[in-house]
């Protein structure tokens, strides 16, 4: 792993004006992402991890403070990132390998090699038979495998996610965390995930980082020293239930762990 920033966000704040004032939802927000890390953000719900995902992503100008991407501007680097939303939000109409193929198709001609690349992705994610499916024939899991593969396909530097398990059953979670932390290690990007389950972040991460709330800000940044790559036996070890009662602590979640 390299230890050049890929992403660096340096004292971010973020305000709206609203009825009542000015609510600041993010401030002095710092943080630094390195070619090849699995960073988790986690925080109590509204704390601002999505707000600060989107100002990674380019999505929202923060009222101060700035991200670059490899030195510059978000908005020079976009063709370095692509996004992972919670809902796969794929076309109906479009079988899974048009789906896959669409932003490249924002983009000009797609080439027969454009096509394999697809395909080879679908089987990269276990769906090597789904590329002329439509949508509605996959599960929840797959669909979002399919947006997975979609967000792969222009070969970004960076994979932004937003809770994209979040709709998931527990058993098919753990698959695609184990599925996810595989197309990590074999492709090497650098992933930026936000999540509400702590076992989740620990699993994935080579850091968890902890956004405090009101306002929000980076209050841990924890790095996660178990082996890759991780198995399901590694979530019953001592050393991951430290891990998460550690980030627990510091979120202040008080009993169970989400
Ligand atoms: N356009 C807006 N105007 C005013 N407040 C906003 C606006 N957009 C977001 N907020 C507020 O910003 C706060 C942070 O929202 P955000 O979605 O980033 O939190 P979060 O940590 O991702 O929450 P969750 O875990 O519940 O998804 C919330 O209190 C939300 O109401």
């Amino acid at each position: 792993m390299k230890t050049t920033p890929v992403i660096q966000v340096r004292d971010v704040e973020m305000s709206y004006d609203t009825p009542d004032g000015t609510a600041t939802i993010l401030k002095n927000c710092d943080l630094q992402i390195r070619e090849g890390e699995f960073i988790s953000i986690v925080g109590r719900s509204g704390g601002g991890k999505t707000t600060l995902l989107r100002i990674v992503a380019g999505l929202l100008t923060p009222t101060a403070g700035e991200v670059t991407i490899k030195g510059n501007p978000v908005q020079e680097a976009l063709n370095d990132l692509a996004m992972v939303f919670q809902k796969p939000v794929l076309l109906p109409w479009r079988n899974n390998i048009g789906n896959i193929l669409l932003p490249l198709e924002f983009r000009g001609k797609v080439t027969p090699k454009m096509k394999r690349d697809a395909q080879d992705l679908l089987e990269l994610v276990g769906l090597a038979d789904a590329g002329s499916k439509y949508p509605y024939e996959l599960s929840g899991g797959m669909q979002q495998r399919v947006a997975i593969c979609r967000a792969l396909v222009s070969h970004p530097q960076i994979m932004l996610m937003d809770e994209p398990f979040g709709a998931l059953d527990a058993m098919t979670r753990d698959t695609m965390n184990l599925e996810l932390q595989r197309i990590w290690a074999e492709t090497g990007r650098s992933i930026l995930f936000v999540t509400h389950s702590i076992p989740e972040a620990v699993f994935l991460s080579d850091r968890v980082v902890v956004i405090g709330d009101k306002p929000g800000r980076v209050i841990a940044d924890i790095k996660i020293d178990l082996p890759r790559l991780r198995t399901r036996e590694h979530r019953f070890s001592p050393e991951f239930a430290a891990y998460e009662h550690q980030v627990a602590e510091l979120i202040g979640v008080k009993e169970g762990i989400s």
